[in-house]
């Protein structure tokens, strides 16, 4: 099996290097931004600029770049008829949707998160929804990630609002998101979803989910204390989604959730 990582010199981009080894299958090259330094590379890598070819020259591609990249990774791994695990997150509703209709020629596995410990915890959130009444239990997700992540809120939290929202039998868009409150904000919202992110330091990533009712509180939090967790998640994607169909597919999926 030959991996293609876009996003090579990445943190994310060195680790699946190293996991793609790690699963013995092999390195078919990697991506960095057009225009990138190349003394941010790690020594001895088969490094291009150009995602065709990349594709071409692989089985799989894995793709943890930022959200702006994501159209022209899909629209290539479609034309080349190339899977796709791709993990950036902070997409806008039409890159997500150009990524999706993508995904009609080619197989991707699209994941918020490839941590197993979280997909468990995004199946939680949505049956703690649909348990605990809108009307009473307010949900605020607050997440906190190291000083050089660039979106907010993360993909991470995005995902579980999404849950609670399909927990709910609506969608987040229908629910309303809250998130920055800052000033004068007004009353909260009743069945709208909360954000806080924080940012510092070097935190792999933090996520915790709040109910909150008047008479009591319930939280669930998930730590992350090594993002190798994500790159094995990654590889083994990228494992299972090879000879599949054309599809648009979740870690839940990989996991067999
Ligand atoms: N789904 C999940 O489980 C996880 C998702 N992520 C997400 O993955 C993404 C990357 O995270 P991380 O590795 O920490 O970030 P980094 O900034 O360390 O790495 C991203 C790399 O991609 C490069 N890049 C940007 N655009 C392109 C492009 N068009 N072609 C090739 N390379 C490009 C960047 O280059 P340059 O620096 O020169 O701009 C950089 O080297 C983020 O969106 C993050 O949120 C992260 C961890 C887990
Ligand atoms: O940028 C990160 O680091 C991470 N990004 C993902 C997200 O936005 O949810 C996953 C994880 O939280 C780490």
């Amino acid at each position: 099996m030959r991996i293609g990582i876009a996003g090579i010199a990445g943190r994310m981009g060195r680790l699946l290097a190293e996991e793609t080894a790690a699963a013995g299958a092999t390195l078919a090259g990697g991506t960095i931004r057009p225009g990138a330094p190349l003394e941010t590379l790690p020594a001895g890598l088969p490094v291009m600029t150009d995602i065709v070819a990349l594709c071409a020259a692989s089985d799989v591609v894995i793709d943890f770049t930022h959200a702006h990249a994501a159209r022209a990774h899909a629209l290539a791994a479609a034309e080349t008829g190339t899977p796709l695990v791709l993990g950036s997150s902070g997409l806008t509703a039409a890159e997500e949707a150009a990524v999706a209709e993508a995904a009609q020629r080619t197989p991707i596995v699209y994941a918020a998160n490839f941590a197993p410990g979280v997909n468990l915890f995004l199946a939680v959130a949505e049956r703690m929804a649909a348990a605990l009444p809108a009307a009473q239990y307010d949900a605020e997700i607050v997440e906190m990630h190291h000083r050089q992540k660039v979106d907010a809120p993360s993909g991470t939290a995005v995902a579980l609002g999404r849950a609670v929202a399909a927990g709910r039998g609506t969608t987040l868009e229908e629910a309303g998101r809250e998130s920055g409150r800052d000033g004068h904000t007004g009353a909260r919202g009743t069945g709208t979803i909360g954000f806080a992110a924080l940012r510092g330091g070097q935190v792999v990533g933090e996520h915790t989910l709040l109910f909150a009712a008047a008479s009591e509180h319930i939280s669930l939090t998930h730590q992350s204390f090594d993002r190798r967790v994500y790159a094995t998640g990654a590889v083994r994607a990228a494992l299972w989604v090879s000879g599949r169909a054309p599809g648009l597919y979740g870690m839940r999926d990989v996991l067999g959730m």
